[in-house]
Order: C-alpha cells, then sequence, then structure tokens
C-alpha cells in the first residue's frame, strides 16, 4: 500500500521546472498516480463500504475520470457537478446529487436528469427541497441528509455537522423519512457530514456522528440502501505533522455504526486529490522592508484561497539551486491589492527573482476555489502521470475575464 503521505519534498524538482518553463506559473500540476494511490487506500481502509470522491475538492474531468474509472462514485454539489460527474463518464448509479438550497435551475436540471438515468441519487436537507422536488413530479432514489449536532473540521467555516443551514435535525429525519416514503419517493438512504480536514483530534465528534446515524438506520424501517457518514478525512498541511490513521478511523466508524443492514458510504474529498497537487509560482520581487523580507510571487489569493480564508498553511519549496544554502525568513505574498494576500512567513533559501517555488497540498480546493478578482485570469492547470504530462485547462486570458460585458445601452 501507499505511503498515506505525500510530502512536498518528494516531488522531482526537475520536473515541475519543466512544466513551469513550458507552461508558465502559476501552474497546478496534479498528479494522477497519486489521485488513484489515495483511492486505493480509502477503498481498502473501507472493504465493505462505497466510496463516493466530493468532487468540489477539484473537478477536473482527468481527476474525474481517473478516480472513476478506479471504482469511486461521484458526490456533486450542483447541478454543474452533475454534469461533469457525467461527461466524465461516471456510471448514474454512482452519481448521488447533494443539495443545499439549491437554485432552482439545479433542481430543474437534476430532475431531467434523473429522469433521464433513474439510478442517479438526489439528497435533499430540508423539507422544502422535497417538496419542490415532488412539485417537478420527482419520485426517484431520495436520500435525506440530517444534521446530526456535531460537527468538526479544520476550521469554523468548514464544520458543517451542528451548522443548522446543512441537512434536517436528526430528531426530525424519521417522520421525514416515513412522510417521504408515503409521498411516493424511494427512500434510499440517509447521510450527514462532520466538516472537512478532520483530524486524529476530531475523532470523537466523528465517532459521535457515526453512532447517531447508525442509531437512525435502525429506527428507519424503510430498507435503507445506504448510510452516508459524509467526508472530511484531512491530510497533514504542515510537513511535520502525521497524517491520519485510517486504518483507525476506519475501525472506530464500523465500532460507532454498529450493526445496520445498509451499505457505508464514505464522501473523501480533500484526501483523494489534496497531496496529488502542487500549485507552481514564481518570485518577481524581493523586497527587504525593516526586519521582514517580503517575498512577492505571481500567485495569490485569487489563485489558491484557503490562505487568506482559513489562515490555512500550506508548505513551501523553493526549487531554486541545490536548496543547500543558509534560509531567511521571508513573507510570502501574492500579487493581489488586498492585504490578506499573504501565504505565510516561511524559511526559504535565498530567495531571488525569477526562483519557482512549489505549494503542497494545492490539489484539493484550489483551482475550486481561484476567482478572478482584480481582474486576473485564473492559472493553468497541467496533469501528469508517469512520465506524461499535458494542460487539461488552459491559462485564461484578460479576454476570458472580459468575455462576459455587455455594452450597456444607455452609456
Ligand atoms: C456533503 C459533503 N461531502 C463531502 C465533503 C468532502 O469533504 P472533504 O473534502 O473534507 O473530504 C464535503 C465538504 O466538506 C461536503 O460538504
Ligand atoms: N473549501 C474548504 C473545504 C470545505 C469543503 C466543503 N464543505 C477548504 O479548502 O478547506
Amino acid at each position: 500500500m501507499s505511503s498515506p503521505v505525500r510530502r512536498l519534498a518528494e516531488w522531482d524538482a526537475a520536473r515541475l521546472e519543466g512544466l513551469a518553463d513550458t507552461h508558465e506559473t502559476p501552474l497546478y500540476v496534479q498528479d494522477l498516480e497519486r489521485v488513484r494511490e489515495n483511492y486505493a487506500r480509502m477503498a481498502d481502509a473501507f472493504p465493505e463500504g462505497r466510496v463516493m470522491y466530493a468532487a468540489k475538492a477539484n473537478t477536473a474531468s482527468a481527476v474525474l475520470g481517473t478516480l472513476v474509472e478506479a471504482g469511486a462514485g461521484i458526490e456533486c454539489a450542483s447541478a454543474g457537478e452533475v454534469e461533469r460527474a457525467l461527461s466524465a463518464g461516471t456510471p448514474p448509479e454512482r452519481v448521488q446529487y447533494t443539495a443545499v438550497n439549491p437554485p432552482e435551475e439545479d433542481l430543474d436540471y437534476a430532475v431531467s436528469t434523473a429522469r433521464e438515468h433513474p439510478e442517479l441519487t438526489v439528497t435533499a436537507g430540508a423539507k422544502d427541497t422535497i417538496d419542490r422536488l415532488a412539485e417537478r413530479g420527482f419520485s426517484g432514489r431520495l436520500c435525506l441528509r440530517v444534521n446530526p449536532g456535531v460537527g468538526a473540521g479544520h476550521h469554523e467555516k468548514v464544520s458543517t455537522g451542528a451548522n443548522a443551514k446543512f441537512g434536517v435535525p436528526i430528531e426530525r429525519a424519521p417522520d421525514l423519512l416515513a412522510e417521504a416514503d408515503e409521498r411516493g419517493f424511494d427512500v434510499v438512504g440517509i447521510h450527514a457530514h462532520a466538516g472537512s480536514g478532520i483530524s486524529g483530534e476530531d475523532l470523537a465528534a466523528h465517532r459521535e456522528l457515526v453512532s447517531r446515524m447508525g442509531e437512525l438506520a435502525r429506527r428507519t424501517d424503510l430498507g435503507l440502501e445506504f448510510v452516508d457518514i459524509g467526508g472530511g478525512f484531512g491530510v497533514p498541511y504542515r510537513e511535520a505533522e502525521d497524517p491520519l490513521d485510517l486504518a483507525a478511523v476506519a475501525d472506530a466508524t464500523r465500532e460507532a455504526l454498529g450493526e445496520v443492514d445498509a451499505t457505508l458510504v464514505v464522501e473523501p474529498g480533500r484526501y483523494l486529490v489534496a497531496d496529488a497537487g502542487v500549485l507552481l509560482t514564481r518570485v518577481n520581487t524581493v523586497k527587504p522592508a525593516g526586519d521582514e523580507l517580503v517575498v512577492g510571487v505571481d500567485a495569490g489569493m485569487t489563485t489558491l484561497a484557503r490562505p487568506a480564508m482559513y489562515d490555512a498553511h500550506h508548505a513551501i519549496r523553493s526549487l531554486a539551486g541545490t536548496g543547500d544554502c543558509e534560509t531567511v525568513e521571508a513573507t510570502v505574498t501574492g500579487p493581489i491589492c488586498e492585504s490578506g494576500d499573504v501565504f505565510g512567513s516561511y524559511e526559504l533559501p535565498d530567495p531571488a527573482r525569477g526562483d519557482l517555488l512549489a505549494i503542497g497540498n494545492a490539489g484539493a480546493y484550489g483551482y475550486e476555489m481561484a476567482s478572478q478578482y482584480n481582474s486576473r485570469p485564473r492559472p493553468a492547470t497541467a496533469v501528469i502521470e508517469d512520465d506524461k504530462s499535458a494542460v487539461d485547462r488552459r491559462r485564461e486570458t484578460v479576454a476570458d475575464v472580459t468575455r462576459l460585458e455587455r455594452e450597456v445601452p444607455w452609456l
């Protein structure tokens, strides 16, 4: 079995340099072999279960296709993600659409797609969503998202399990499930998700969530096909951090779930793709400022939003030189006109203009959360697999950024 963690130091510097030279920076690079390894480890930890990849972490069709080929299903947060999953060749029976306050067009799309592919599962997290599905004539495979009342995650902004926005309170679930069944829906599952970036310290919360889901499954006599306990499996972002003990999490899950006559489903996003990706960026400014050394790079909060959004730490490695010279402390900042556009403080070997830096764990929620703020085009992404490489999403241009503008008739 592959190592549960791939550190930034393990990436081949010469190869990354070559990719940056050819395709310019900033550039996301995703290693599909590593994605496959991560999936195999997850599937191996839950041999009795089903792995549904949470596409929101990285929707590149090369990534979706790789995971589907390996056996994963796809958990989709929007109509767009369902469209991507189906286009990537996911068999409809392996597609789950998990709507959170879904816009009208999303539900229209989900219902018409489910009409065409009745094997698709729709997950609803509010009675209103169930009503809106019924109004559209949907009576297909329905899963109920419950709010288990217990959350976890690397930051309060990604803890969902106790946030009322997500799912119906678990106490209300038995009645809602029975009602949906009476209304003619094909009730196939229950779902809950504690949050994202769960570490070993969150194991108690995870256990509690799973135990509540097991109890709910046992109280439900609708012949549920699956119990979906969500994703959230964390990865180490700091080089010294230990990886999650997946076997221990799986054991705790089984024990907490207890006997249920339904398939266990897990929905990892980050775990499958984070350490399979790096973001390459070049230094364009080195500026001593009092006691501080500011290093300006061409990637910023519009390229990788996580540091600005969650104070998230991503390891950074300089690919310049041999790396054996003395390091200095530097504040690595991006090109965006915001004080929050900072990756953090890093020890870098003698930073100089033109140096190439690799930012680790960029495969999850990296490109996905990129924006065009400051009218900055989004970067290109490349995929690699053994000795092959290809750009799978071209770099945007300023013309792409402005292409939706229309003339205002009176101006
Ligand atoms: C419903 C649902 N499932 C799965 C995930 C995947 O989370 P992660 O990428 O942390 O595994 C998320 C995101 O937090 C989610 O909201
Ligand atoms: N975007 C978050 C994860 C949230 C997952 C969606 N519920 C992150 O980068 O950590």
